[in-house]
């Protein structure tokens, strides 16, 4: 993941000093580049006669995915032209069209083509919007004299704004920077646009200033779910409630999500680069890992990951497990004989993650696996706490900790390298996966109704409860705290990739009947496979995982 940083100032100096802590904690999200571009310019409001000095100053850091080469940043654009882009993201897509060679590139060329039929804002807005992929980004462009920012329509990327108390400064950051406090995330609901010409004065007026731009240049229509599709809402079955679909069409359903799913990971895990300074240490070529709970969506990704791989490269599992005292201190009342392995090896995502790891290995025979067992001690969560809770920052409840902490050390990648056998052993000693690439199942429960208040909203209202309940879920991915996951993982150097949250593949799944994917009208389906995503337990099924198609869930709810 890169990092991103700017300050739009009216009294500051050109170039302000980012501070160390906060240029190490985008160092840390980028650690392959460092770079920084600062603009003066007079504003001058229209009707107004006298004018102001600005002071932008642009920083990011580059953790280099894309192309055969880092693509320093920030980006410039030619250079009659003092444009400037600060790119965290990657675009897959133009236009649905796939990008290859390196994605900020092409999109600080797209800026700045000439386009003598189209009026200059018209033309940024319709390039952001082409967009597919996550990004967080700050554009200057110096030929409209505006600031943009904002991030994906899903909200992948981290991206935090403050304003300084007295107007003097508004700063946008990947991650809370200094003052520690005050910064707020930026909405996923729109691209944002500050006009600097109306910023004479102070910055104290700030929402005066902003415009939001809507993702869709058009009013949405009703069913239109996260700017990204149609949600389809049929709640009437066609053969009736209790008709199972038939085999020649459920087949072929799965076909459209198998070959879904393989784009969007195409995109995801194809052509990542060696890491720049490839690592002296590292006796294996792995550049992707998956974070693995060892349940259905991780498998299902790592399985299908498997097919688009090159078998020269490994892929890791990465499975973490917390010490926790309270039941450390059942688990040692237990009788000795009970207690062979060590505690970590009892948490239920362990025992899940062990299983499908023996699956994976057996259905994808020819490809180096290795299941990383990444367990922490109560003293090192409470050790890396306070970091933690920096990074999150503006997020500060419980809940936000304890899913962060998780993936914190979920991305660091440190434990016990398992690749033979997939049973426990003692005093195995401790690796860090070298992949920068790490996939994620988060989305899949959204999308195909894997949460027990599903099966709860069909008893409750039948279809139409269903179709309302995952309606909003999906609605509500955007919003997800995807944000503060970023800044939790990112910290490591690492980017981590949502293959369900690929735009295609949700507007494939919303444009389902809802029957086709978890059909809880049909509890007894034959195959044995329960209604909860039931169409990615049968791909899963399909592609030799018999285990995994049909382990159940365990969270209650999300
Ligand atoms: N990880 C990032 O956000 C980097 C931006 C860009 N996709 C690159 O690889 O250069």
């Amino acid at each position: 993941m890169c990092g991103i940083h700017a300050v739009i100032s009216v009294n500051g100096t050109a170039s302000p000093d980012l501070g160390g802590a906060l240029k190490q904690s985008l160092q840390n999200r980028g650690p392959d580049h460092l770079g920084q571009a600062c603009r003066t310019l007079q504003a001058t409001a229209a009707g107004n006669t006298e004018s102001q000095a600005l002071h932008l100053t642009f920083t990011s850091t580059v953790l280099a995915l894309r192309g055969d080469h880092i693509a320093q940043q920030p980006l410039l654009g030619p250079s009659a032209d003092g444009s400037v882009l600060c790119w965290n993201g990657e675009a897959w897509r133009f236009d649905g069209q796939p990008v290859s060679g390196n994605d900020g590139e092409a999109l600080c060329s797209r800026l700045s083509q000439p386009h003598p039929d189209t009026p200059r804002q018209d033309h940024v807005l319709g390039i952001f919007r082409s967009i597919q992929g996550p990004f967080a980004v700050v554009y200057y462009d110096d030929i409209d004299r505006r600031v943009y920012y904002g991030r994906d329509r899903l909200g992948r990327r981290s991206l935090l704004v403050h304003r300084a108390d007295d107007g003097s400064a508004i700063s946008f950051s990947s991650v809370a920077g200094q003052p520690v406090t005050g910064w707020t995330e930026v909405p996923a609901d729109g691209l944002y646009s500050l006009n600097l010409d109306a910023c004479t004065g102070t910055l104290v007026d700030y929402t005066r200033l902003v415009e939001r731009h809507m993702w869709l240049d058009e009013e949405p229509e009703m069913n239109m779910v996260s700017n990204v599709g149609l949600f389809n809402a049929t709640a009437e079955k066609p053969d009736g409630n209790d008709c199972q679909l038939q085999a020649q069409e459920e087949g072929s359903i799965v076909d459209d999500l198998e070959s879904q799913l393989m784009s969007s990971l195409k995109l995801r895990v194809v052509d990542v680069p060696e890491p720049p300074r490839a690592h002296a240490a590292a006796d294996r070529d792995v550049r992707v890992a998956i974070l693995f709970s060892g349940g259905l969506d991780c498998t299902v990704l790592a399985r299908l990951a498997h097919e688009l791989v090159p078998t020269s490269q490994g892929l890791d599992l990465i499975n973490v497990a917390f010490e926790n005292p309270r039941l450390v201190a059942q688990y040692l009342k237990q009788p000795e004989e009970a207690r062979k392995m060590d505690f970590y090896e009892t948490c239920p995502d362990r025992i899940t993650a062990r299983k499908a790891f023996a699956e994976l290995k057996q259905s994808c025979p020819g490809r180096s696996w290795r299941l990383i067992t990444v367990n922490i001690p109560f003293e090192e969560t409470m050790a890396h706490k306070p970091t933690v809770v920096s990074l999150i920052h503006p997020h500060d409840t419980e809940m936000d900790l304890s899913i962060a902490i998780a993936l914190y050390f979920a991305a660091r990648g440190t434990g016990h390298a398992y690749t033979a056998s997939h049973v426990w052993q003692p005093s195995m000693p401790l690796t860090t996966t070298p992949a920068r690439v790490l996939l994620s199942g988060l989305g899949a429960d959204e999308l195909f109704g894997g949460y027990a208040r599903h099966d709860i909203a069909y008893k409750r209202a039948g279809y139409e409860g269903l179709v309302e309940e995952l309606r909003l879920d999906v609605g509500r991915i955007g919003q997800r705290n995807l944000g503060r996951d970023d800044r939790a993982m990112s910290h490591w150097g690492k980017e981590v990739r949502f293959p369900f949250l690929d735009e295609e593949l949700v507007r494939f799944a919303i444009g389902l009947p809802v029957w086709a994917k978890c059909d809880f009208g049909i509890a007894e389906h034959e195959t044995g496979i329960e209604p909860a995503k039931r169409i990615l337990r049968l791909l899963a099924d399909r592609k030799g995982l018999p285990i995994a198609a049909r382990e159940k869930k365990r969270a209650v709810s999300s």
